[in-house]
């Protein structure tokens, strides 16, 4: 694979799908990577491939995923057609489970990892104004907000509480320091 992998995780409603879609407008070398679900297409937010559950295993048998988990009740596959065939120097961000990290790290060579943060509250006054999920949906999420913020040298954290200008700045110095002002 010649496009490096950058993985965006962290709770629900930290930002991970707007953060990841501010990256790829602000650099024309990064791109969004389209996650298989087994959710219903219409349900809104990123733009995913829609699957059965049927279908989703028919395409773990096939061999169709490079990674894949389960949370929050759905299935969630990358296809390896997702990633082959990025051109060389190019960025292929993905959002993943925290759970699935060390399988990426075994997988693709220079990986790395930017691991968003914002307090409780932002998180679930976050989920609220979205509308995606119900109440009970929401709670769920957010008792799963709690687990381990991944460590590793790979691992740039970066907290979404402000702005989402500040945000993007701050990922930019970390992934690329000789861009930063002097
Ligand atoms: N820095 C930010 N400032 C204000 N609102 C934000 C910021 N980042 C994300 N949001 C909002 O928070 C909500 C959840 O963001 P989303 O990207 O769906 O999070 P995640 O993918 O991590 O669950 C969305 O309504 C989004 O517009
Ligand atoms: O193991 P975790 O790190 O907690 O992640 C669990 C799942 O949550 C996110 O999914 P999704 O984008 O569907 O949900 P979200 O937008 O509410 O975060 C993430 O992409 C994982 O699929």
């Amino acid at each position: 694979m010649a496009a490096r992998l950058i993985a965006v995780v962290g709770p629900s409603g930290v930002g991970k799908d707007t953060v990841m879609h501010a990256l790829a407008a602000s650099d024309p070398s990064m791109s969004l990577v389209r996650r298989v679900i087994t959710r219903p297409s219409d349900a809104g937010g990123e733009d995913f491939d829609g699957v059965t559950c049927d279908e989703f295993d028919l395409r773990v048998a096939r061999g169709d995923f490079c990674l894949w988990w389960d949370a929050h009740g759905l299935s969630y596959g990358i296809p390896k057609s997702q990633i082959e065939h990025r051109p060389e120097g190019t960025v292929a961000l993905v959002n993943l489970s925290r759970s699935i990290l060390d399988e990426a790290r075994a997988s693709f060579d220079g990986f790395r990892v930017i691991s968003l943060t914002a307090n409780p509250e932002t998180l679930a006054r976050r989920l609220g104004g979205r509308g995606r999920e119900t109440q009970d949906e929401i709670l769920r999420r957010l008792a799963r907000a709690g687990h381990a913020r991944p460590q590793g040298e790979d691992v740039i954290e970066i907290c979404n509480d402000g702005a989402l200008d500040e945000t993007i700045q701050a990922i930019t110095v970390a992934l690329y320091p000789e861009r930063a002002v002097r």
